[in-house]
């Protein structure tokens, strides 16, 4: 049996659910459908779940809600119409929407009740598109299917006690069509996870049903060893490893959510990434080892949005519970920190930038500077991080070597360098705007040239 997942880009058009309904068609161990709401048609176009999230704000700031109303009604009619699906189904979606948007009183519970119902329509669209021609499928909604959820409103996580009860969905008849993106607290709160949550939900069903593979479908024929909008056609990657996935995923790898390995992983279910509109082509293999080996490291991945908070106090390291002090201030701070590469006198700690505002960045400086008596504390926006994956990486004599050589190639200046605690990656921090020529510039001399690796 397998999972098959079909991301926003897939789901988008009725065009697009044709080429889904026919993947599903054609292999029969295809049991267990996850779906995400409609996404982007094309560049200007937008995520039915963003429409969604604009319709509850205007609804909570009491704007008027009607033309974006129409706008997400329009999705759906334009894909039933095109389908020769009963117009019974945008008006169940209607009603429910509106529902939704008057009986909820908790604003998060609204929020989250407004971004799971694109994926819960679409689930309905499917599944009657799948009856329609001829195959026994059947919408099945995440709280029948078992998926329970931590109370943390956009930011669930799956309960362990999911896993059993999804483990009976082996038994229903057909095919089973479930809405990606959200579960249900055991008080019985919708609640959604992570943006892009939707490949979660597949990986969650994955382990629940204890599938043979999980498949992710979404627009490119594999996951590229860079991202394609920085280098042009870059090299397809065959197979990888969970652990490389995630750290690439996490890294800036935006095809597959980093948080969606996790449960595959436990119960070592590979996953594979495919294209909708190329579906015979083989994907990108994820498993626990690798059979091709093909390089010291299989990608380069970049993401921006950093902040670096720069400490500096006259024998700091002679300090006992120095770093534990200052961790302690961001947690009552409420700031998660990425990493914290540190010297003698001095400590670095980047932080993703969202979480700052102006208010509490200054209070948090105040407070570092004085609760720890420091010397020094400055704060830099605008930090890009680019970071090099592959398994075993630390053991290859050169690796550091050629990225430092190819990094200085671009001209660009390496504000931090983190080998990090894992055997996986090694982390550059630079400016936001160098990324776009230091990843070009690492991919040539690890892909391109013949740059031995020992
Ligand atoms: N290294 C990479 N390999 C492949 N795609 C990547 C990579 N990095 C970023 N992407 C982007 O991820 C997109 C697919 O992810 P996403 O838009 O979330 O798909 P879906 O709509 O299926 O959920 C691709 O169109 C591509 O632009
Ligand atoms: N629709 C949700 C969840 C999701 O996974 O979407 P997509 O498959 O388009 O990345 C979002 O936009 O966040």
């Amino acid at each position: 049996m397998k999972v098959a997942k079909f991301g926003g880009s897939s789901v988008a058009s009725a065009d697009m659910l044709r080429k889904v309904a026919n993947i599903i068609q054609e292999d029969q161990e295809r049991k267990f459908i996850v779906v995400s709401a409609p996404g982007k048609r094309f560049d200007d176009d937008i995520k039915v779940t963003d429409l969604f999230i604009k319709l509850g704000e205007q609804h909570v700031s009491g704007q008027d809600i009607e033309q974006t109303l129409s706008q997400i009604m329009d999705r759906f009619l334009s894909i039933t119409q095109e389908l020769n699906l009963s117009d019974k189904i945008v008006n169940r979606i209607k009603k429910e929407t509106e529902h939704v948007l008057n009986e909820t009183n908790n604003t998060n519970h609204l929020k989250d009740a407004l971004k799971a119902m694109g994926e819960d329509s679409l689930a309905r669209v499917l599944s009657a598109y799948l009856n329609q021609m001829g195959l026994n499928a059947t919408y099945v909604n995440p709280k029948d299917a078992g998926i329970y959820v931590s109370d943390d409103p956009g930011d669930a996580q799956v309960l362990d006690k999911s896993y059993e009860l999804i483990y009976n969905l082996r038994n229903r008849e057909g095919i089973v069509v479930i809405p990606g993106f959200f579960g249900y607290t055991e008080k019985g709160i919708l609640t959604t996870f992570p943006r892009g949550g939707s490949d979660i939900t597949g990986s969650i069903i994955a382990a629940g049903v204890k599938a043979e593979l999980y498949e992710n479908f979404t627009d490119v024929s594999s996951v590229y060893c860079v991202n394609p909008s920085i280098v042009e056609q870059p090299k397809e990657i065959k197979g990888l490893t969970y652990k490389e996935m995630r750290e690439l995923s996490y890294s800036g790898f935006s095809v597959f959510h980093d948080e969606a390995l996790i449960p595959a992983f436990n119960q070592k279910i590979p996953v594979c990434i495919k294209n909708t509109n190329d579906p015979q082509a083989p994907g990108t293999m994820i498993e626990s080892e690798k059979n091709e080996y093909n390089g010291p490291i299989v990608g380069i991945a970049s993401d921006k949005g950093f902040s670096s908070i720069y400490v500096g106090k006259y024998l700091m390291n002679r300090e006992l519970g120095f770093g534990r002090n200052l961790l302690n201030i961001l947690v009552e701070e409420g700031v998660s920190f990425e990493h914290a590469p540190s010297g003698i006198d001095s400590m670095s700690v980047i932080v993703r930038s969202e979480q700052l505002n102006e208010k509490k960045e200054e209070r948090l400086l105040r407070r570092l500077k004085q609760e720890l008596d420091l010397d020094t504390v400055s704060i830099e926006h605008g930090i890009g991080m680019v970071v090099i994956v592959g398994e075993g990486l630390s053991q290859r004599v050169n690796v550091a070597a050629i990225a430092t050589t190819a990094i200085a190639k671009a001209g660009v200046n390496i504000e931090m360098i983190n080998q990090g605690s894992s055997d996986v990656s090694m982390m550059f921090g630079i400016k936001e705007e160098d990324i776009n020529k230091t990843v070009q510039s690492l991919y040539y001399d690890f892909f391109e040239s013949a740059m031995p690796v020992r």
